[in-house]
């Protein structure tokens, strides 16, 4: 069964590559903090000139407080004064905020964007979402914040940043990947780690914040995260090399489609030197790489040679290849799966992908009938191969 649900999954894959670009967290690598906000301020500028917002097509912007997004709101800020930008038509949702601490306490997450963000751009006030730690009921806050979300159509791009054990927003290591918008306790390390800010006194930093869930972010259509500094490198490492695990929640972006983290050489430091550097191997090519310092670089440099970037495919564009896809699948002349079954051996699949016979089953798949038989010795009923979906269910059934 693993086998049969494996070669399904890996069919079901192509399909969706062929019609979303994407698919894997792409890592950004500049030399330092300064570059590597720069690089993502442009991002964010040219995503939103591309999805061209209006008033009933708003720009959904999900964004993050602390030290790394700094020079992001900078550069922000300089491209809407030279009049480059405007925020006018984006909502904007926050990631987190403290419990307990007034909004006006300078180190509200309130205080933080209104200073470094708000305060500078056409953002109208009426489009800014920041959960409020001082809400009666702080659960119902989270609710409802979750609806408006929903309600403004969902969020196109959220920016985060994370701490140094991985955490984005405030999901701290064990928080669910599945979690939604919540009041969250603060880890110990996170206390320390935010009480530079509350002049290094552990007992004014607050202990609880409400924040959105990893899921939050995870539905987001495209994730952004900035790291930067050798102190984060250690969760750079864990969350790009590492299995997805509930313990450096960021991990769990290597499950999103569209997700890129954008780094300083410092926050490197920690992965590994053939994730990172050429490997020897490449460097004895008189022509790939030579010049490359590292393999994500090298990932960057060939994928824009080749007209390659972030850039999505715009809801429109999608929605128009799917349909021409389909059409071509339902089209008589689309061969069927049952081109494809082959009689097996016991215990394997009927339902094989033309890619993964060997070359020595074609002669025997075009000389038999169209049934297979499946897992358990029944006959596989015979489906178009736009049912992929529905092959799966059929096996399961
Ligand atoms: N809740 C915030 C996070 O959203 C932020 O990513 C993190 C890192 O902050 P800094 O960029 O200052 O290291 O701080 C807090 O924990």
């Amino acid at each position: 069964m693993m086998l049969r649900l494996s070669i399904q999954l890996c069919s079901c894959m192509r399909w969706d590559q062929q019609i979303v670009p994407g698919g894997a967290v792409r890592l950004v690598i500049r030399e330092d903090k300064h570059t590597a906000a720069r690089y993502i301020a442009d991002y964010i500028i040219e995503r939103i000139k591309s999805f061209a917002p209006g008033p009933g097509k708003p720009f959904v912007l999900g964004l993050p407080t602390g030290s790394s997004p700094e020079g992001v709101y900078k550069n922000l800020v300089a491209a809407h004064k030279k009049g480059e930008i405007s925020f006018r038509d984006v909502v904007t949702f926050n990631m987190d905020e403290y419990v307990g601490i007034p909004r006006e306490h300078p180190e509200s997450y309130h205080s933080f964007m209104y200073q470094n963000f708000f305060s500078h751009v056409d953002v109208d006030p009426a489009n800014i979402n920041i959960l409020n730690g001082n809400a009666e009921d702080l659960e119902e806050e989270c609710i409802a914040y979750e609806e408006k979300i929903k309600r403004a159509g969902g969020i196109e791009l959220f920016l985060g940043g994370i701490g140094p054990d991985g955490h984005i927003a405030f999901n701290e290591p064990g928080s669910s990947l599945r979690s939604r918008t919540r009041v969250k306790t603060l880890a110990y390390d996170t206390i320390i780690a935010n009480s530079r800010f509350f002049g290094n006194d552990l007992s004014k930093v607050p202990k609880m914040a409400l924040t959105v869930g990893v899921e939050t972010v995870m539905d987001a259509r495209e994730v952004v995260v900035i790291i930067t500094g050798p102190h984060k490198a250690l969760a750079l490492q864990k969350c790009i090399e590492g299995g997805v695990n509930h313990m450096w929640t960021l991990s769990s972006l290597q499950w999103h489609p569209h997700a890129m983290i954008v780094v300083d050489e410092d926050a490197t430091l920690e992965l590994q030197v053939k994730t990172v550097k050429v490997s020897l191997c490449s460097q004895a090519s008189p022509t790939a790489f030579a010049h490359l310092a590292q393999y994500f670089k090298s990932i960057e440099q060939v994928a824009s040679s080749q007209g390659f970037g972030q850039a999505l495919a715009s809801e429109e564009f999608v929605l128009r290849k799917r349909d021409s896809v389909l059409e071509k699948l339902d089209s008589p002349k689309i061969p069927t799966a049952k081109t494809f079954l082959a009689p097996t051996k016991p215990g394997l699949s009927g339902q094989i992908t033309p890619d993964l016979i060997p070359d020595s089953m074609h002669e025997r798949v075009e000389g038999q009938p169209a049934k297979g038989l499946g897992l358990d010795g029944l006959e596989t009923k015979e489906l178009p191969l736009s049912g992929m979906h529905h092959r799966v269910d059929s096996a399961a059934a």
